[in-house]
């Protein structure tokens, strides 16, 4: 059986703004396992990078408030102190994010800022920090690592930093890496490689991850579970094989029906959902989704729909899911092959 790493237990993250108080994640609870890549999927705006950053309490202390709790190996990373919450960034979590160069440092060389972050969160001499650091650089496939050590952040190209990302991160072997949309500035050669890569260091330190991103290619490719987000709730989750075969929710059956698809020698004419997900100061009383949704009732327009378990581990809020999976389009993608 393997570890719960991560529960969030009906997370809200509040932000104070000049007109009044947003709630970008709004109740939102899922969990990780050890070995277990959970895929946070969703449009531009759905809440999944600030379901992210706050796991890691990464937003402005000051004008963001918390409700729920993050729940790591059972504590609530909530409770924690900062001083406690530094010692559990890059340590146990870590993090890495779709823009390497905002978050290296350009003016130090990638082996002085993997080697900075080993010796922070761990005892050990710079020497050995250093060779920590080349043999990380060489784990993620970096080429002639001992040269590429002194390299600084513009020698190296959108693939290489981010494996030197990757690097840094993983430096520490930390239980859980948090992932938001990694491969979305690559090329999709590059993408798949650092795709096959986070896979292989998933498995060979059991390490549970969160990978945020907007791509269903990229939740086929590495995920285990998929949460589907919209406006800040979860509007349904289940493993990837459920998810893709049979998808519960009009949102997620939108998402999948606009992955673009070759029958024959033929492209087919991409899906669009209509509308766009609304700002945080607009948000619909009833279903969230309901404005854009071609089976919503009056029902949905005036009450919201729980987060209901459907079948073991498959969870969908909608009214009408059960008549809608009745007009027999369940089946999407065969993920069998
Ligand atoms: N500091 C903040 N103050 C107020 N609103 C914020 C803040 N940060 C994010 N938001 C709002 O929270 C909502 C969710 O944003 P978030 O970045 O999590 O979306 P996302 O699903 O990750 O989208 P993307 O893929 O574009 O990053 C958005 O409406 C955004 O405008």
């Amino acid at each position: 059986m393997q570890e719960k790493l991560l529960e969030l237990k009906n997370l809200k993250t509040h932000f104070q703004t000049e007109r009044g108080v947003v709630t970008a994640v709004n109740g939102v609870s899922f969990t990780v396992h050890s070995g277990e890549t959970v895929g946070v999927v969703g449009e531009s705006g759905c809440g999944k990078s600030v379901t992210a950053e706050s796991i890691l309490r990464l937003l402005d202390e000051k004008s963001t408030r918390y409700e729920g709790e993050i729940l790591y190996k059972g504590k609530n990373l909530l409770d924690f102190s900062i001083s406690k919450m530094q010692e559990i960034r890059g340590n146990d979590i870590s993090m890495i994010f779709q823009d390497p160069m905002s978050s290296l440092n350009p003016v130090y060389s990638v082996g002085n800022q993997i080697v900075e972050s080993i010796l922070l969160h761990q005892k050990c001499s710079k020497k050995e920090a250093y060779s920590r650091a080349i043999e990380m650089l060489r784990l993620t496939g970096i080429p002639s690592p001992e040269k590429r050590v002194h390299e600084y952040p513009h020698e190296l190209s959108g693939g290489m930093r981010q494996r030197v990302m990757i690097a840094m991160a993983l430096s520490c072997q930390p239980r859980l890496l948090i992932a938001d949309e990694p491969t979305t500035a690559l090329d999709v050669t590059t993408q798949a490689q650092i795709l096959d890569l986070i896979n292989e260091l998933k498995l060979s330190y059991n390490m549970g991850t969160v990978m945020i991103t907007h791509d269903l290619g990229v939740v086929a490719e590495v995920c285990t579970r998929v949460v589907v987000m919209y406006l800040g709730q979860v509007i349904e989750e289940a493993n990837v094989e459920m998810l893709f075969k049979s998808p519960c929710h009009p949102y997620t059956r939108g998402l999948l029906k606009s992955i673009p698809k070759l029958t024959g020698d033929r492209l087919e004419k991409l899906h669009v959902i209509e509308g766009k997900v609304p700002t945080l100061h607009q948000v619909p009383k009833g279903c969230r989704f309901a404005p854009r949704c071609e089976f919503a009732s009056q029902k949905c327009i005036e009450q919201m729909p729980e987060l209901i378990e459907e079948e073991s581990g498959h969870k969908v809020r909608c009214w009408h899911f059960k008549e809608i999976i009745g007009t027999g389009e369940g089946h999407y993608v065969n993920t069998s092959s």
